[in-house]
């Protein structure tokens, strides 16, 4: 079965679950356009398309320019050149054991009852700088990491050993350094070894010159790791996009603040922080203004400074407090998109001190500020990281239960479980934009397409992963 056979209907213009109780989305006007292929709305009339909308915002964002960031600093971004090794891995030949460094052919025919005894001529430990000459006869104690010396051609383990107790018995360690005899004195070797056993070799790992990130690569943890290894302190990459997150609404207070009649704990600044450090961003979270054009103003040129990325919610609608609209209708545009939940949206560009900063209005419902979020600004964001995939992944599978929620001509996000080992797409709770206990639940978002009203179980749908 194909999504083909979601079913079609027409645009009864309500939000379905969207905006119960919040003037109930009655959308006349814009539904009789959008049923009627042959008109084309205009102006106000004209509703936008998720693509169109998410092209739009796409077009207007450029990969922030390159810096040299301090490796930490560098976790999570991306590489912007081929970054090539100045050194060997390992530098030098050196022991992959605690034992004793020596020449194979004194050990051959060495047995537990007729061992090998050698004199020790050295003590070799991780770092040592002038070696010992290991000639033949001799041995020399030496370290996990230690270099090999001069003359030995292998490393014996200490378990194949007597440790120079004398004791004839195999040791299960070595002794502490001045505990027992270790620059001289004797030990015996129970078996033979190859030539190269226990030996890590110079650049058997990374070449000098060898390539070791090609332009583009994620910094993470191992990456991180290797050019630690190769001497690099400093890496070349696209930084992360600094996100200023800000909440609008006179009815918010923060978490941990007891709530008064009528207010309610500002969830969306969180939720959208949380969202922008997942996708990669360093954000800042700014909770709360309240609903006064003036004050919102005066808080976005004071963060201005420190943004490459400005995100809003709520005050996008059509209400008498919608404030972003009021305070920053002159430079960023207002749109309804084809959408459930997330009709409302503005985007526009603001002039920063260091350059231009796009601004995104998300709706304030906070499952239509999250979802408008995985649409529009994680892809900002992961562009402005020099991504070259922005989108999250999409899977196919099949729906477990019919789905009748979706108003035509919107396309439906609706939350949802996704099984991949059964393939199967399931969804979680209803399709209210306030029912924020099911959104914390979906691991996807199950997406019912523009022109379908409902959805057979059994459907093969497409549907978003959220990790
Ligand atoms: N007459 C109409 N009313 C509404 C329409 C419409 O087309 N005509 N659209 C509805 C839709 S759809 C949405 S979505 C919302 C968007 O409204 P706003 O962006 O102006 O958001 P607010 O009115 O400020 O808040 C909506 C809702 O969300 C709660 N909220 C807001 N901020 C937060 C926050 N930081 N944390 C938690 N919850 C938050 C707020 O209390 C409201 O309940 O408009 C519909 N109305
Ligand atoms: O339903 Mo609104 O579209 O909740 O974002």
């Amino acid at each position: 079965m194909t999504d083909l056979q979601q079913h079609h209907g027409h645009d009864n213009g309500h939000d379905h679950g969207g905006s119960q109780g919040q003037g109930s989305g009655h959308d006349h006007g814009h539904a009789a356009g959008l049923a009627d292929p042959c008109a084309a709305p205009t102006g106000a009339q004209r509703q936008w398309s998720v693509d169109e909308h998410r092209a739009d915002v796409l077009a207007a964002v450029s990969p922030l320019p390159p810096l040299e960031l301090q490796l930490l600093e560098a976790q999570g971004c991306l590489t912007v050149e081929d970054i090539v090794s100045a050194v060997a891995l390992p530098p030098f030949d050196n022991s992959s054991m605690d034992g004793y460094a020596v020449r194979v052919a004194d050990l051959a025919g060495a047995t537990k009852d007729y061992p090998s005894v050698l004199t020790m001529v050295g003590d070799v430990a991780a770092g040592a700088a002038a070696l010992p000459v290991i000639g033949p006869g001799q041995c020399a104690r030496i370290m996990t990491g230690a270099p090999l010396p001069p003359g030995a051609e292998a490393v014996v383990p200490v378990e194949w050993t007597d440790a120079g107790t004398g004791t004839g018995e195999a040791a299960t360690t070595m002794a502490p350094q001045g505990a027992a005899p270790v620059e001289s004195g004797e030990v015996r070797i129970f078996q033979p070894v190859e030539s190269g056993a226990f030996v890590r070799r110079r650049g058997e790992d990374i070449s000098v010159g060898q390539a070791l990130l090609p332009a583009g690569t994620r910094l993470g943890p191992t990456q991180i790791g290797l050019l630690a290894a190769t001497g690099h302190d400093m890496v070349r990459v696209r930084p992360r996009p600094r996100v200023v997150v800000l909440s609008t609404g006179s009815e918010l207070v923060p978490p941990g603040t007891p709530v008064g009649p009528g207010q309610i704990s500002d969830s969306n600044s969180f939720a959208l922080t949380a969202a922008a450090r997942d996708a990669g961003a360093l954000a800042y979270r700014v909770g709360g203004v309240p609903d006064e054009a003036d004050r919102l103003r005066e808080v976005i040129d004071d963060q201005l400074i420190r943004a490459d990325l400005i995100v809003t919610s709520g005050g996008v609608s059509v209400g008498a407090y919608d404030v972003v609209k009021e305070a920053l209708g002159e430079q960023i545009s207002f749109r309804k998109l084809r959408m459930q939940p997330g009709k409302p949206q503005g985007f526009g560009v603001l002039e920063g001190s260091d350059g231009p900063v796009p601004l995104l209005a998300l709706p304030g419902n906070p499952v239509s500020a999250y979802i408008s979020f995985e649409l529009f600004v994680r892809p900002v964001i992961r562009a402005m990281l020099g991504a070259t995939e922005v989108h999250r992944r999409e899977v196919r599978g099949s729906l477990t239960e019919p789905v009748t929620s979706s108003p035509a001509g919107r396309r439906q996000f609706l939350r949802a479980a996704y099984d991949a080992e059964a393939g199967t797409v399931t969804p979680v709770g209803g399709a209210g934009s306030h029912l924020l206990g099911a959104l914390a639940q979906a691991n996807a978002l199950l997406v019912v397409e523009e022109d379908a009203v409902s959805v057979e179980a059994g459907t093969e749908v497409r549907a978003i992963l959220l990790d």
